[in-house]
């Protein structure tokens, strides 16, 4: 038998949108996985990430909650965000860091913080990568600090890292989203 994981998660694509598309029409519901099985199966058919075109995004959040801000699940949250130059980084790189946050995610490596996971974001774009983990309730700062601590060390990842609350990222002057926590 499949070995079940704890949560159903859902894979999303947004494709570049042909100029003046409305960017949700952009973003597509690839399909759901809930086995160890299949989410190998899954990630060993789609594209890697780093061959994307860039302005493709790809999500895998828990089934049912929208990769977007305004979804119920996400309205009060936030992201820990993670960049990549892209002059700086291969695409082994990014695709390595990519998988190793996923399956943080569907193995539930936050401990009892696992529940305020919604998802996570990969943006391929042409100079700047970025990956982000959303979680439900930017208020939880202990809890946030734990998922960021985690991540690093998962993935290794040296440079800093920036949660920010998504009302404040829609509101965004450039990149200077206010920041809530650093790691
Ligand atoms: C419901 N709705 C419209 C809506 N809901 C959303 O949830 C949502 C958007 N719109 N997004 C739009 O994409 C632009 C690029 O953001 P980016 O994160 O791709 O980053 P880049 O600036 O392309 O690097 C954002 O500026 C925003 O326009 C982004 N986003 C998450």
């Amino acid at each position: 038998p499949k070995h079940p994981l704890q949560n159903q998660w859902q894979l999303w694509y947004f494709r570049p949108g042909a100029r003046g598309s409305a960017w949700e029409d952009n973003l597509l519901d690839v399909t759901h996985f809930d086995t160890v099985e299949d989410f190998w199966a899954l990630y060993n058919h789609i594209e890697l990430a780093s061959h994307l075109n860039a302005g493709s995004d790809y999500s895998v959040f828990k089934y049912g909650i929208r990769p977007m801000w305004e979804d119920e699940k996400n309205k009060a949250g936030g992201r820990w965000l993670f960049t990549f130059n892209k002059k700086a980084t291969s695409g082994r790189q990014i695709d390595e860091t990519w998988l190793e946050v996923l399956l943080c995610l569907i193995g539930e490596a936050f401990g009892e913080d696992s529940d305020q996971i919604c998802g996570a974001v990969i943006n391929i774009r042409a100079k700047m990568d970025k990956i982000s983990v959303w979680t439900n309730d930017f208020k939880r700062v202990q809890s946030i600090t734990n998922i960021g601590k985690i991540l690093k060390q998962r993935t290794g990842y040296t440079p800093g890292i920036t949660y920010e609350a998504h009302s404040d990222t829609i509101v965004k002057t450039g990149s200077m989203a206010k920041h809530l926590l650093q790691l």
